[in-house]
C-alpha cells in the first residue's frame, strides 16, 4: 500500500503516516498534491493535517477536500511539541510551516522579537534550511536534530504556546473506499444560496435528531463575495438512520448546490 504525505521526511504528517502505514511512504510538498494523487488513484492513502488546537483549520486541506472526490477513512490525533533547532545559538531567521510559526507566536515574540520569520512548505523543510544555513533556525519535532548532517542543536524544547497543542489529521482514500461505519462522519456542503437563517437551517437536521456536531467551518466558494462552502463533522456514523435522515434533509436544502459525503471513520490517538 502506497501512502503519500507532506514532506520531506520528518514532518508531523510523516510521523502520523508512519503510525498508520506499514508500507511505502512518499512525500509531496503540498496538501493539494497529496489529495490529488489519492483522488486520481496514484496513491492508496494520503495523510493530511486538518485542524490544530491552537491555530485552527488548515485551510489548504479544507479547499482540497472540496475540490477533489475523496474518502476520509480515519482520523489521527497527535500531540505537537515543537523544538527550535539550529547550528548555533545565534540566528537571524526562523523558518517553518506557517502553522508551526503561528503555534509558537508567543514564544518567538518573547525570546526572539528581532528575527525574521520565513514560512516554508513544512516543518521538515524549515529544518533543512537550518542545516544549509547557520543563520537560520527551524521549528519542528526534536527528532529532526539528529536525522541529518550537520546535526543541529536543540536550542529550546516545547516552545508551542500551549502544552496541550494537538493536530488532527485525515487519512484519505479513493472515493470507492467511502465507508458508512465509524463513530464520526464528514460532509462538505455548497448550498449555492444566501438567505437569512441558511446556516441555521443546514444544521437543524442534525440538532433535531440529537446528532452532535464536532466542527463547522466555512470557506469562501470563490464564486462571489459572501458565498460559502461549509465543512461539517458530526459524531455519528452514516450507517445510522438519524444521520441518513439528517443528510437527506441537508441535500434538499442544498438542492441548488451539492453535498459531498466524505464517509464515516474512527479516531486514533497517536503519541
Ligand atoms: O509541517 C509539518 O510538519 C506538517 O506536517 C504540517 C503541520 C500542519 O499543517 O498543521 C502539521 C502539524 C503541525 O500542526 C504543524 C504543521
Amino acid at each position: 500500500m502506497r501512502t503519500v504525505t507532506l514532506g520531506p521526511a520528518g514532518t508531523y504528517s510523516h510521523r502520523a503516516a508512519s503510525a498508520v502505514s506499514d508500507g511505502e511512504i512518499d512525500f509531496y510538498e503540498s496538501v493539494h498534491g497529496i489529495v490529488e494523487a489519492v483522488a486520481e488513484g496514484d496513491a492508496d492513502r494520503g495523510v493530511v493535517p486538518i485542524e490544530n488546537s491552537i491555530e485552527g483549520s488548515v485551510t489548504e486541506t479544507l479547499d482540497a477536500l472540496s475540490e477533489q472526490e475523496i474518502a476520509v477513512v480515519q482520523e489521527i490525533v497527535t500531540p505537537i511539541r515543537h523544538a527550535l533547532l539550529a547550528q548555533a545559538e545565534e540566528f537571524d531567521v526562523v523558518a517553518s510551516h506557517s502553522q508551526a510559526l503561528a503555534q509558537c507566536r508567543g514564544y518567538l515574540e518573547e525570546h526572539y522579537p528581532d528575527v525574521d520569520l520565513e514560512a516554508v512548505a513544512s516543518t521538515a523543510r524549515g529544518v533543512e534550511r537550518a542545516r544549509e544555513d547557520s543563520r537560520v533556525a527551524g521549528i519542528g519535532h526534536p527528532d529532526n536534530a539528529t536525522s541529518g548532517e550537520p546535526e543541529l542543536r536543540v536550542i529550546a524544547e516545547d516552545i508551542q504556546d500551549r502544552t496541550s497543542n494537538a493536530t488532527r489529521f485525515f487519512v484519505v482514500a479513493p472515493p470507492s473506499e467511502r465507508d458508512e461505519a465509524g463513530g464520526k462522519s464528514t460532509f462538505v456542503v455548497y448550498p449555492n444560496a444566501n438567505y437569512p437563517g441558511l446556516l441555521l437551517r443546514l444544521l437543524e437536521p442534525f440538532a433535531d435528531r440529537d446528532v452532535n456536531l464536532s466542527r463547522v467551518e466555512s470557506r469562501p466558494s470563490g464564486e462571489r463575495l459572501g458565498d460559502y462552502i461549509f465543512h461539517i463533522d458530526v459524531e455519528a456514523g452514516l450507517y445510522e438512520d438519524r444521520t441518513k435522515d439528517a443528510v437527506a434533509e441537508l441535500e434538499e436544502l442544498a438542492e441548488k448546490g451539492w453535498v459531498r459525503k466524505l464517509g464515516s471513520y474512527d479516531v486514533r490517538h497517536v503519541v
